[in-house]
């Protein structure tokens, strides 16, 4: 089931990656979308190519099927609060607020609303998002559209909601953490004798492949690192030297500790 009009209210990393997403899918067209945020100079490269831009919360929801909220969590209750004459039940209330809870949201804009909360990531602007999503169950149907909308945007899953703490870290943050891998994969590329460009080349296109290798197999990523890790070779030698560094541990106690920084705030 299509949506008709989408307002996303904050045009940040977030909010301006899913419009640049939406367009790139030509699912909606950029007459259907609004974007609204305080600043006049964040909205022009939105208005330019088409997109409905407001500097009022208010006016940017006024005709829309579909509300995205995208400003930061701290920033939710001010403008939930601003936004509540504007809104009716009729309107399908998505919040990608990190950390704000389906309870907190229907207390804040009311039992009767169909309300979501999505977690994607920024590859949203190419339509490669990892997106989880999970709704306060006032409507199947409306989930449906929020599914369809975001199945356009890159993957989904509905999850239940007590899994979204760790949906936003592994999908969410999980884009930052795997670039760290590849800027630690370029600066020993550098080391060893790469240009900063041709170490980012080669080490982005090779996760590219790696991951493909899983993605297309279903392969369980041993199965796939055992093909290279030689008898007494060269791989064995450097995964060893990073377990013993502790890379693995690294990335679970890091992972951990950002999901616990969503659960105690
Ligand atoms: N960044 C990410 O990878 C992800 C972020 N999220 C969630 O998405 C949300 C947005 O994050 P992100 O895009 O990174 O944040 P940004 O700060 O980049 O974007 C938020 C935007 O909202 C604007 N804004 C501030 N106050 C208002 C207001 N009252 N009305 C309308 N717009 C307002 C901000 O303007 P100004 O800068 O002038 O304050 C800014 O342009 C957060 O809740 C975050 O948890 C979820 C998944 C991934
Ligand atoms: O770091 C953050 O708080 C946001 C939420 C998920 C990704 N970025």
């Amino acid at each position: 089931m299509k949506v008709g009009k989408i307002a996303i209210i904050g045009a940040g990393n977030m909010g301006g990656a899913i419009v640049n997403g939406l367009l790139k899918s030509g699912y909606v067209e950029a007459s259907s979308i609004a974007i609204a945020d305080p600043r006049k100079q964040t909205l022009e490269k939105f208005s330019a190519q088409g997109v409905n831009t407001f500097q009022d919360n208010s006016q940017a929801v006024e005709t829309a099927d579909l509300v995205i909220l995208a400003v930061k969590p701290y920033h939710i209750e001010k403008v939930i609060d601003g936004l509540k004459p504007a809104l009716n039940p009729q309107k399908i209330i998505v919040s990608i607020a990190a950390g704000v809870n389906l309870s907190d949201l229907t207390k804040l804009i009311g039992e009767e609303y169909r309300i979501f909360r999505v977690m994607p990531n920024t590859a949203i602007s190419l339509q490669e998002s990892m997106t989880c999503i999970s709704g306060n169950g006032n409507s199947e149907e409306s989930l449906a559209v929020v599914k369809e909308l975001f199945d356009h945007l890159g993957a989904t899953v509905v999850i239940n909601e007590e899994l979204m703490a760790a949906a936003t870290v592994l999908a969410s943050c999980g884009t930052a953490f795997a670039l760290r891998y590849v800027r630690a994969a370029m600066q020993g590329g550098v080391e060893m004798g790469f240009g900063a460009e041709m170490a980012q080349f080669i080490t982005a296109q090779t996760v590219k492949g790696a991951v493909q290798l899983i993605m297309n197999t279903g392969h369980h990523p041993e199965r796939e690192i055992d093909k290279v890790t030689t008898p007494r070779g060269i791989t064995i030698t450097g995964i060893n030297e990073m377990e013993h560094k502790g890379f693995s541990s690294s990335v679970i106690q890091g992972l951990i500790a950002s999901f616990n920084k969503i659960e105690r705030g």
